[in-house]
Formats: C-alpha cells, sequence, structure tokens
C-alpha cells in the first residue's frame, strides 16, 4: 500500500526529472528544470545586478565574487561568447543569489530587464605597446550598443563601466542615454577603483603599513597621466620625499602597463580589476541599500573642473551618487599633475562624444 505523500513526493520527482537536463545551466531560452517545479525558488532580499562581458578575463573573476556577495539575490551573466559554461560553473556555489546566463545580442533585452546594477566589463584589453586609446575603436562601439540596450530595458539602473578607455566609453554612455532621454548622471560611473587598489597597496609597500589601513585618494581619469593620486591627501595622513612622490605617483599612473607587459601579450589586469570592481560594485550597492557615509573614487559626469567628466570622490546613495566631493587643498605637485591631468582628460572626453554624437 502506498504511504501517505509518497505518490506526491514520486509525481514531483519524475515530473522534475522530465524537465532536468543536467549539462545544461539555467540559460535564457534554455529548457532547464522549470521554476514552477523546482523549490528552490531563490527570491531571497537583495538586488539584481547583470554583468556584460560575464565570459572575459575580468568577467568569470568578477562574477565569482558577486555570486558570493550577499546584497545580490540575482546575477545575470551577458557575453557574445561562453556564458553556457560560465553560467554553469557559478551557478553551482552554494550561495544565495540565483545564476541566469544570457548569450548574444537577441538575449540582451532578457539580461537587463528589472537590473538594479550593471557592470560592463566587455571589450578589448591591451597587448604590449598600446595604450588604452588604442582600444577606442573596437571598445566604444561595443559600449555604445550595451548602452543603448540599457537605456531600452532598464534605464533606472546604475552603470558601472569598466571597458576601456574609461576616459571616453563614459561620455560614449552619457551621450547615449541623452539621445534616448534617459540620462541621469547620478547613475553613471566609470570604475577607476584599481587606481585606488594600487596605490593603497604600493603607498603601504613604501610606509611598512598594513593596505587595508590606507585610503588614498585618486582623482582626474582613467589613464597615464590623467591617473592622479593624491598622497598629500592620504589617511592616515603621512608625509613623503619627493623621491617617494615620483617614484609612487609614476608607479600607480602605469600599474596597468606594469601587468599587461608581465602578462606579454596575454592581456591586462584581469584578477585585481575584479576585486577592485566587487569592492566598487558593493559599494554601490551598499549606497542603493541606503547605508551612510559610502564614499569611493569614480570617474563621473562633474563640475569639479572645467571638464564635463572628472573622477572624484563621490558618496554614493538610494540614487547612485548623491555628492561629489570638491579637489581639496593640492601641494604643487599635485597642481602640476591636475594640468596635465585635465589637458589629456579633454581631448579623450571630446572623442568620446563626438563618436556617440555621429
Ligand atoms: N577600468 C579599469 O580599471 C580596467 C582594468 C582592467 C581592464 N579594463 C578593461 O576591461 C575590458 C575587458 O578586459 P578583459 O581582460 O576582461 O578582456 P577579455 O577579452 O578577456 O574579455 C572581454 C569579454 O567581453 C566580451 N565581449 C566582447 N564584445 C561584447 C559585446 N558586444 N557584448 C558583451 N560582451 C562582449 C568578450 O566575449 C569577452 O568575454 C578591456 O577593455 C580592458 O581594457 C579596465
Ligand atoms: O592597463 C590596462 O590596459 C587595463 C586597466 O586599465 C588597468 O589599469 O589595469
Amino acid at each position: 500500500m502506498q504511504q501517505q505523500g509518497e505518490g506526491d513526493a514520486s509525481q514531483r520527482i519524475a515530473r522534475i526529472s522530465a524537465h532536468l537536463n543536467p549539462h545544461k545551466p539555467q540559460m535564457e531560452g534554455s529548457c532547464n528544470l522549470e521554476t514552477e517545479n523546482c523549490r528552490a525558488k531563490g527570491g531571497a532580499p537583495g538586488f539584481k545586478v547583470a554583468i556584460l562581458g560575464a565570459a572575459g578575463g575580468i568577467g568569470q573573476p568578477l562574477s565569482l565574487l558577486m555570486k558570493m556577495n550577499p546584497l545580490v539575490s540575482v546575477l545575470h551573466l551577458y557575453d557574445v561568447a561562453n556564458t553556457p559554461g560560465v553560467t554553469s560553473d557559478i551557478s553551482h556555489m552554494d550561495t544565495s543569489a540565483v545564476v541566469r546566463g544570457f548569450l548574444g545580442p537577441q538575449q540582451l533585452e532578457n539580461a537587463l530587464t528589472g537590473m538594479d546594477l550593471i557592470i560592463i566589463p566587455a571589450g578589448v584589453p591591451r597587448k604590449p605597446g598600446m595604450t588604452r586609446d588604442d582600444l577606442f575603436n573596437i571598445n566604444a562601439g561595443i559600449v555604445k550598443t550595451l548602452c543603448e540596450g540599457i537605456a531600452k530595458s532598464c534605464p533606472k539602473a546604475i552603470v558601472n563601466i569598466i571597458s576601456n578607455p574609461v576616459n571616453s566609453t563614459v561620455p560614449i554612455a552619457a551621450e547615449v542615454f541623452k539621445k534616448s532621454g534617459t540620462y541621469d548622471p547620478r547613475r553613471l560611473l566609470g570604475v577607476t577603483m584599481l587606481d585606488v587598489v594600487r596605490a593603497n597597496t604600493f603607498v603601504a609597500e613604501v610606509l611598512g603599513l598594513d593596505p587595508r589601513e590606507v585610503d588614498v585618494p585618486v582623482v582626474g581619469g582613467h589613464a597615464g597621466v590623467t591617473i592622479l593620486p593624491l598622497l598629500s591627501q592620504m589617511k592616515p595622513p603621512c608625509s613623503f620625499t619627493s623621491e617617494e612622490t615620483t617614484y609612487l605617483t609614476s608607479r600607480i599612473q602605469n600599474g596597468g602597463t606594469e601587468v599587461v607587459e608581465a602578462k606579454a601579450g596575454a592581456g591586462s589586469a584581469t584578477l585585481s580589476m575584479a576585486y577592485a570592481a566587487v569592492k566598487f560594485a558593493d559599494a554601490c550597492l551598499r549606497g542603493l541599500r541606503g547605508d551612510a557615509d559610502v564614499i569611493k573614487c569614480a570617474f563621473v559626469p562633474s563640475v569639479v573642473t572645467e571638464l564635463p567628466f572628472f573622477a572624484s570622490k563621490v558618496r554614493l546613495g538610494r540614487n547612485g551618487i548623491e555628492e561629489i566631493y570638491p579637489l581639496g587643498l593640492l601641494n604643487e605637485f599635485e597642481r602640476v599633475g591636475l594640468e596635465m591631468a585635465k589637458k589629456e582628460l579633454a581631448g579623450s572626453i571630446e572623442k568620446g562624444i563626438s563618436f556617440a554624437m555621429k
């Protein structure tokens, strides 16, 4: 005789088995375990995050780290290649975020709809001998297309742009959003967190401190001389000899090139970038949650200088950027650096705007 409930359970298992293809990750359009037949529905409170370029060198470790973030309830992984494998792999992690994969432009809309935060590491990286601006011809179009998708499908999302050249791709994104009538400058942020991470590490090395106790603001932009560490404003306050200042400024400005050369043709920073991107994304999510005093450096639409975009300290909140801090007191070395940074930034910003207006 059948025990009470046994029939229900075996029917449920049979129903699930019929739908379950263990070789397929939960991909858009795939016939995986039907959600209505699955008891683990997710639905934990939290934010919905999409990563565009999720199968790349940055995208993969970034996806891994975002899956570990308790503030994330849903994680959408979008790329034009290899998302099924990455999605399958990441989705086996026993953390609460529900992971879904999306492959190719026809799935972009579904990847973006309903998202609170979009992180964009899509695009080609540098090889030795190249500048970030050498990536413009390929990456400008990629960022433009993805931002057109965001304008259409999730215009209220916070957007974190990692794709280089950041000094031009952020202005491109702003123009796309303006054109579509969805532009909110509080929600657009170029990710320069890696410059801060490097500055903290290199400064801590010189001073013999724990890098976790060091906080160096880095302003300007994200390429060469536009990367301007403000050592005079670091926490804890410390003084440097002029040799130390020159060494540290140059090492921070050339940190990306240091990695590109060490990788010898196999790309640029991916692991430290994923770490930095997650640090920054987590700050954006904490801001959205309403946490007080979430302050980070980012390349944002700005009136801090005469330029329309500039990296500086920003306070993050429920609407994205709630406050942009002025540069504060600079020493003579930093004032000279600021003039050089502004000159180069002006050209990169203009290049991005002209491209997007075409
Ligand atoms: N902001 C920073 O501090 C920082 C740091 C490191 C790297 N970057 C930049 O990040 C970008 C990515 O670097 P990476 O090492 O991950 O490169 P990668 O080549 O390893 O990965 C890029 C990924 O983007 C995907 N992609 C290409 N076109 C796409 C599109 N239209 N839509 C969605 N995905 C697309 C590719 O398929 C690939 O998976 C580069 O432009 C690099 O210069 C920025
Ligand atoms: O240097 C690069 O090309 C990648 C990135 O911008 C970095 O700073 O590591």
